[in-house]
């Protein structure tokens, strides 16, 4: 195994399946350092209720992090208030968020190679007074990253989204040209750098049906979205588009494409999850840093029960891997020249 620092693993909200994940995940840990940030009390006190033997290793005392079969390495922040499977505290909102601090922090000062995130209630932590929208939002805010891209990939697809976590009423006014260009920029330069595509197809999505129906549903295709992918075509931007969505899925198109680029959450992910959920995998293009997560939620109906599926997390884990281990090259490369 190539040497390079730990990857960063944060369970998320501990009322969630987060814990019970990387519980089961310890069971049989996949071959790469991981150091888990979370209350070392919580992990054992989940192991427990899910029968199974986990030994706890204190990162801040072996910084020597080793795959082994029933063992986790975990970096302790305490949990503001003991956390039952299954039930919200938002008194927990600020644990939740000090565990992506500190694993940012750590990525950031290369101490660790990548973060893989685990999934958050978002209700929950604005419900701690916090104001949040999901990682991706929180992740450019704590990098000083004026504009990110959530992707994400499963069941051979590539989704990405050109607006992320917002209420349906406010997506067409978030569509800007200068959005649109520097989303599709992001995802271009990322397709190259950290997904080795020489030159990526992007098929882009339209807004309204039938991509406007030539200006009579709806007129952002030919004054927005329209005019953006004519002037990156310019620059020899590989861009199919603007599609309308209800067929741009179908595998005849979808094989002319190494990317959709979707305009919005709910029309691009659900695609998505049917084709993978519990395999896929979400990556925050743009970042300084490495971030993969899981492709699903809390599922707090299945927290502390054991009938968790640890598909998503071990393809996180899997690809943050092999980005930070093409980080990694290509910094080497860089530093020779
Ligand atoms: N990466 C993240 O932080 C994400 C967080 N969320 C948050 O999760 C919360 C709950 O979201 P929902 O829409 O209910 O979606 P969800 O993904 O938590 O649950 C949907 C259904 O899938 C099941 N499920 C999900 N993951 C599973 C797994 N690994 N193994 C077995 N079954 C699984 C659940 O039991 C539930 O029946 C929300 O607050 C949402 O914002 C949602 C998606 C991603
Ligand atoms: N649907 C994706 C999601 O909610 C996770 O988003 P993020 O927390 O990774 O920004």
């Amino acid at each position: 195994m190539e040497s390079i620092a730990p990857l960063v693993l944060t369970p998320g909200e501990p009322a969630g399946i987060g814990p019970d994940l990387a519980v089961v995940l310890a069971a049989d840990p996949p071959p790469v350092p991981l150091v888990v940030v979370a209350d070392r009390f919580l992990l054992a006190e989940r192991a427990k209720l899910l029968g199974r033997d986990l030994a706890l290793v204190d990162y801040r005392r072996e910084r020597q992090v080793t795959a082994q079969p029933g063992r986790l390495t975990v970096l302790h922040v305490p949990l503001a208030a003991p956390s039952r499977p299954g039930r919200l505290d938002a008194s927990n909102g600020h644990y939740v968020l000090a565990t992506l601090d500190r694993a940012i922090a750590g990525c950031q000062a290369g101490e660790f190679s990548a973060l893989v995130t685990g999934p958050v209630h978002k209700g929950a932590i604005n419900d701690a007074g916090i104001p949040f929208s999901g990682h991706t939002e929180y992740l450019a805010q704590k990098t000083g990253t004026q504009r990110v891209v959530m992707m994400l990939t499963g069941g051979g697809l590539r989704v990405a989204l050109a607006t992320t976590h917002l209420p349906l009423r406010a997506v067409a006014d978030a569509i800007t040209a200068e959005a649109l260009e520097q989303t599709l920029r992001i995802l271009h330069a990322d397709l190259v750098r950290r997904f080795g595509i020489t030159e990526p197809r992007i098929l882009v999505a339209g807004l309204n049906p039938h991509a406007g129906e030539g200006g009579h549903l709806g007129r952002e295709e030919l004054e927005v979205i329209g005019p953006v992918l004519e002037k990156l075509r310019a620059e020899r931007l590989r861009l199919v588009g603007p599609l309308p969505a209800d067929t741009l899925f179908t595998p005849r198109v979808l094989a002319q494409g190494d990317c959709v680029l979707a305009m919005y959450h709910d029309q691009g992910l659900p695609v998505l999850k049917q084709a993978s959920f519990g395999h896929g995998v979400n990556v925050t293009l743009g970042l300084p840093i490495v971030r993969t997560s899981v492709d699903h939620g809390t599922a707090l109906d299945r927290a502390g029960t054991g009938e968790v599926d640890a598909g998503s997390l071990r393809a996180a884990i899997d690809l943050a891997w092999r980005l930070a281990l093409r980080e990694a090259a290509a910094a080497r490369g860089a530093a020779r020249t």
